[in-house]
């Protein structure tokens, strides 16, 4: 299995995004994650189903829609309509995880399952073999720009060691403070999925750092 990076959106110049799109579409990558924050779940908002369905004539990239929202069934179907390809939801934010994974399935869409810093990986236990994608928040969702917590390794182990126990399929995405000096040990760690925003998106430089990105990613053989 290939290691991916998905460049995250909210580092995004915001003001230039049918731009923004190409430059990273052109370095060769095929996904584009795309933060979804409801001011409830997470102390902040960001893009909703409007946005994502202008995106989406502009770029073929895969669209990994991160739902940081409150009950996220209410919207999923409208995600799926504006062009999403994956959905992530986070297990705190969904009463009823099971179902809310029933719901994006049910769309043909890849489900995925974030979970935040303090939740342990055995909430999924019950799940693994629905799932396409387990997200290890490696920041408490919110804003882009933090820094990386480093615990968090021990908890991609963690996941890893299960997929690999359980013959599971789903990508191991991480998210949050991956740069230069987190990357090397996230994967080390079992990641194989990995979300990069404010590390990649910077005026004049997004080419060279996902180039950069991409290099290290491409010299692991899994
Ligand atoms: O989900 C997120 C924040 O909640 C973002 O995807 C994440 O923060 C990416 O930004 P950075 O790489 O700058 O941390
Ligand atoms: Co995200």
């Amino acid at each position: 299995m290939d290691i991916i990076i998905s460049p995250s959106l909210l580092a995004a110049d915001m003001g230039n995004l049918e731009q923004e799109l190409k430059t990273v579409e052109l370095c060769g990558i095929d996904s584009l994650h795309i933060d979804v924050m409801d001011g409830t779940f997470v102390p902040n908002i960001a893009f909703g189903p409007d946005q994502v369905s202008m995106l989406r004539p502009l770029s073929n990239m895969q669209f990994d829609v991160h739902m940081m929202v409150q009950n996220p069934d209410r919207f999923i179907s409208s995600f799926v309509d504006a062009g999403a390809d994956c959905i992530t939801v986070h297990a705190e934010a969904c009463t009823h995880l099971h179902r809310s994974i029933q719901v994006i399935k049910s769309f043909g869409m890849k489900a995925g399952v974030a979970l935040n810093p303090a939740t342990p990986i055995g909430v999924l236990s019950h799940v693994y073999e629905m799932l396409d994608l387990v997200l290890i928040m490696t920041v408490n969702p919110g804003y882009g720009g933090q820094k990386n917590i480093a615990a968090m390794n021990q908890k991609i182990k963690e996941l890893a060691d299960m997929k690999r126990a359980g013959d599971y399929s789903f990508a191991i995405q991480v998210d949050g403070g991956i740069n230069l000096s987190t990357i090397h040990d996230v994967i080390d760690a079992g990641a194989t999925n990995i979300v990069i925003g404010s590390a990649a998106f910077q005026k004049n430089k997004t080419k060279q750092n996902l180039e950069t990105f991409l290099k290290i990613v491409n010299e692991v053989t899994l």
